[in-house]
């Protein structure tokens, strides 16, 4: 399968894990391997129950997920009963052919990875190294190579949008690919949390203890929200003790180290440290200009040298921002037909940087919202969680977040005492919601223009 095949079997299986419950997607789409014969996809399955199941239920579905991500280059899809080869020799479906070996390997590895939730694009050949992160690299790529056996657990930390994601869904990428029959999970910790407690609903807690107790590499990201959670920071700490004593890789992150992580019980607090403790910092100006022409490659553009120092120089807190910029950049340059130069790179990101420079208090911001949803600036400081004050309050903190330059413990003091844990948790959760929400992306558009104008 080439690389593009891989992707779009890839973009099938991750659309489909969304939309489907673990149970339909374990039963009816984890069996299937791919093939890509021209515009022809080929699916085989185990038997001829799944494979009378899925093309009634899913056949429409892949198509259309196919056609589109294709650009319509895929417009048909078989199914037939059947393997494909994995080691070498014929294969045993009807009218697979040799050669497939590859082809079944590679859709089952993206398999793999999506049922780990692993991104393939964040692997460390994408991963621009620089003084800021080398050693966060260095070691990545060292326990990558031998999960287990040398730094147990490895505890990645460092500010927003720096990193630690990439590196941990690289380091997952790399034991998936070089032993294809580990087990690696990715989660955010707030997913573990609510888990967790789906499987004390439903009465799973064992198979839960289970699953994760049985992984060969586990990846927390965040862990800084098992804070104030007691019974998952419970679970968790039985959870890595298991998988220490049995030599399988924890990796960890946090936005900070890991004795500074409030909220925790003691004991998880000096087990993070057990390992190794290694830091993310926000890159110089070398380093994030390299990321920025790494990024560009990657949309399949070329950056004039000026015009990356110029937006390097201006953005240097946090690589997600200058990936944001750049994409605004193109996406502009596509619009208008216009060459990237550093004229137009100063008109295009004339917005984001003026929001880099002005200073803004915490008052104007909390003022500024709450006219703006005819609130009062004093609900959104309560206590109340209303859905129609918590969203304000989260755009809120996230304008605070992206405006100012206070900390994160000072945002959450001054919206009414609240831990630094929910400024964080609203950042993601607008970042998310602008994404997949217009309404949203307009508001928070109108009240940037609003407070930096
Ligand atoms: N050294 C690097 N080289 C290339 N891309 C990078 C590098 N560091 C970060 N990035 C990119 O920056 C973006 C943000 O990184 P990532 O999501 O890993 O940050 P993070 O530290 O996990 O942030 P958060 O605390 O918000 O979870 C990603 O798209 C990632 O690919």
């Amino acid at each position: 399968m080439s690389g593009n095949a891989v992707a779009l079997w890839e973009h099938c299986i991750n659309q489909l894990k969304a939309e489907l419950t673990s149970a339909e997607f374990n039963t009816w789409i984890l069996p299937l391997q791919a093939r890509l014969d021209g515009p022809l996809l080929r699916l085989l399955a185990p038997n001829r129950f799944v494979l009378d199941w899925t093309r009634k239920h899913y056949a429409d579905r892949l198509l259309e997920l196919c056609a589109r991500h294709s650009q319509g280059e895929v417009s048909e899809i078989h199914f037939e009963v059947g393997e494909f080869a994995r080691e070498s020799g014929p294969a045993k479906g009807k009218g697979a052919r040799a050669g497939s070996k590859a082809t079944a390997i590679d859709s089952d590895l993206a398999m793999r990875r999506a049922t780990a939730n692993l991104n393939a694009d964040f692997n460390f050949d994408t991963f621009v190294e620089g003084k800021s992160n080398q050693l966060a690299r260095a070691a990545s790529i060292q326990i990558a190579r031998n999960p287990g056996s040398t730094y147990n657990p490895l505890f990645i930390y460092g500010g927003v949008g720096l990193g630690k994601t990439h590196l941990m869904h690289a380091v997952g990428n790399v034991i998936l690919a070089s032993n294809p029959s580990a087990r690696v999970v990715y989660l955010h910790s707030e997913r573990f949390v609510a888990e967790m407690i789906k499987a004390l609903q439903h009465n799973r807690i064992e198979e839960f203890k289970k699953t994760y107790r049985s992984v060969n590499a586990l990846l927390i990201d965040d862990v800084q929200f098992f804070a104030g959670k007691e019974r998952s920071q419970e679970e968790f700490f039985h959870t890595f003790n298991a998988l220490l004593e049995s030599r399988q890789q924890i990796v960890l992150s946090s936005d900070r180290f890991p004795k500074e992580v409030t909220g925790l019980e003691e004991r998880l607090r000096s087990r993070f440290g057990w390992g190794l403790t290694v830091a993310i910092d926000p890159p110089d100006l070398e380093t994030s200009v390299a990321i920025l022409h790494c990024k560009a490659t990657q949309l399949g553009v070329e950056l004039p040298e000026d015009v990356a120092f110029f937006v390097g120089r201006r953005i240097r807190s946090n690589i997600r921002e200058l990936e944001g910029a750049l994409r605004r950049l193109v996406a502009n340059a596509h619009f208008t037909g216009k060459p990237i130069t550093l004229e137009f790179a100063k008109q295009a990101l004339r917005d984001v940087l003026v929001a880099q420079d002005r200073q803004v208090s915490l008052e104007n911001i909390q003022r500024t919202v709450a006219d703006y949803y005819k609130l009062r600036t004093s609900d959104l400081l309560s206590a109340k969680r209303s859905r129609s004050l918590a969203r304000p309050r989260q755009l809120a903190m996230a304008l605070a977040k992206e405006l100012t330059k206070h900390s994160l413990p000072e945002i959450g003091q001054a919206f009414g005492g609240r831990d630094h844990t929910t400024v964080l948790h609203a950042t993601r959760k607008i970042k998310s919601l602008r994404e997949s929400d217009v309404t949203i992306e307009e508001d928070y558009r109108n009240l940037l223009r609003m407070l930096t104008l």
